[in-house]
């Protein structure tokens, strides 16, 4: 609903809206949805920009599937030069599979994949080719490194460089030794190595051809949980540094904010939303990928004139609108009074204050080292989470003050599908 074109022909360029989302002003003239122009999520609005520049990847309504089953269902994306991508989601949703149609290793059913302006897939009713996937310039890192046990490091490294001179090959080993720094370990076998030193061989391995695209598959999974974040922190560096564009496959979330630009959450086969770490944990398309990105509650709201009413307390509502250029417009939303809604409340929506009036009740609390997360109980029976430093410590039971702050907030409409992002308005023009 919202995320739709709405017609708009009235006035779009109207002055008395202001600018600037940060700008706490209240627009002189409330005008109903149906006069603004474009209503989208920031994502979409980055999108919008974009428009104009030609993706490096492209990949459009690509089909992939088993038999009679679809894995992969119209997924499409894009992503520039040196950005890193990422597909998350849970086991077999279907990541894997994708990844290995973008690199030509799964026959596609329907779609196209460009790649640096050349076509590499296109299946439609009336075209059918695919760039074989040697011919695809793409390197590749698997979950179980495969790297071969009988060779040197530098050897590993070297494989993929047959047809370099010399002189190119040597060179370009040494670089790549410098880069994942393991200069000092080149004549070891991977049997010598850790985990750790295992991966960015085979990291170095697939970025010493210069692959136009780096597709890395669960590179992470055989290694300690606790290294994970710094090594896809380390392996996003080496990727930057070398402007590689990358996918990669993982169900870690922590892994996936580490180490992407954009990340794609996947549920049955369907690239769900396709957006930045933070839009999607501060804009989530769908209730899906709200409770699956990042921690927090979703609580009840009902419409009611200027406001909305839930157990925190009224949040007054300025819903963020989109011209076609990707400016920043405002709008009222076409609700109905008494309409139920929900709103995503975060762990960091509530702030835990001492002196507030405001309290609710313990009911649970998990210790993070600086912070707990208190789950906490509000007057109605819901529920809701925080994050407080780990000084305050309040027992199972006992009543803490809270100050919701609501400013910035993800509703869902009645039927779960459609998300809006909603600023509050400054309530002192409306009290
Ligand atoms: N070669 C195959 N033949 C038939 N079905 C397959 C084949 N490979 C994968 N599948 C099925 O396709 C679905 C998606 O598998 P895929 O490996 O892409 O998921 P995934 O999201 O990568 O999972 P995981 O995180 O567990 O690796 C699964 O139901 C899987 O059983």
């Amino acid at each position: 609903m919202h995320t739709d074109l709405i017609k708009d022909s009235a006035d779009r360029t109207d002055q008395s809206k202001p600018k600037s989302p940060g700008k706490k002003v209240m627009p002189t003239n409330i005008r109903q949805a149906s006069t603004c122009a474009v209503i989208m999520p920031q994502s979409k609005q980055h999108e919008s920009i974009k428009m104009h520049d030609k993706p490096y990847l492209s990949v459009r309504g690509l089909v992939v599937g088993y038999d009679d089953t679809t894995v992969v269902d119209k997924m499409s994306l894009t992503l520039q030069q040196g950005e890193i991508g990422c597909f998350l989601g849970y086991s077999g949703c279907g990541k894997t599979t994708a990844l290995r149609a973008i690199a030509g290793l799964e026959p596609t059913r329907q779609g196209s994949i460009s790649l640096n302006g050349q076509r590499l897939t296109e299946q439609t009713a009336r075209t059918s080719f695919a760039v074989a996937p040697a011919k695809r310039g793409m390197g590749m890192v698997f979950q179980d490194y495969a790297l071969f046990g009988h060779l040197s490091v530098a050897k590993n490294i070297a494989f993929g460089l047959n047809s370099w001179s010399t002189a190119d090959k040597k060179a370009r080993v040494t670089e790549m030794l410098n880069l994942v720094e393991l200069t000092e370990h080149a004549s070891k076998r991977p049997s010598e190595l850790s985990g750790g030193q295992q991966q960015r061989v085979a990291l170095a391995r697939a970025l010493a051809p210069k692959p136009q695209l780096l597709l890395l598959d669960e590179p992470f999974s055989n290694l300690d949980v606790v290294l994970r974040e710094s090594l896809a922190m380390n392996v996003r560096d080496i990727l930057k540094r070398t402007n590689t564009t990358a996918i990669l496959v993982t169900h870690d979330q922590n892994e996936a904010f580490a180490i992407a630009d954009k990340v794609g959450v996947m549920h049955r086969g369907k690239l769900v939303q396709w957006a930045t770490p933070s839009e999607l944990y501060h804009e989530p398309i769908s209730p899906f990928v709200a409770e699956f990105v990042g921690e927090g509650a979703m609580i009840d709201g009902i419409i009611k004139e200027g406001h909305v009413e839930t157990a925190l307390g009224d949040i007054y509502r300025r819903m963020e609108v989109y011209d076609e250029l990707g400016q920043p417009q405002y709008c009222e939303y076409d609700y109905p009074n008494g309409t139920p809604i929900k709103v995503l409340v975060r762990p960091d929506d509530i702030i835990h204050d001492d002196d507030s009036t405001q309290t609710a009740l313990v009911v649970g609390r998990v210790f993070r080292g600086a912070n707990y997360l208190y789950r906490l109980q509000l007057d109605d029976g819901q529920t809701v989470l925080s994050l407080v430093a780990s000084h305050h410590n309040h027992e199972i039971g006992t009543h803490i003050g809270i100050l919701p702050l609501l400013e910035h907030v993800v509703v869902f409409d009645e039927k779960e599908i459609n998300a809006t992002t909603w600023s509050e308005y400054d309530r002192s023009f409306i009290d």
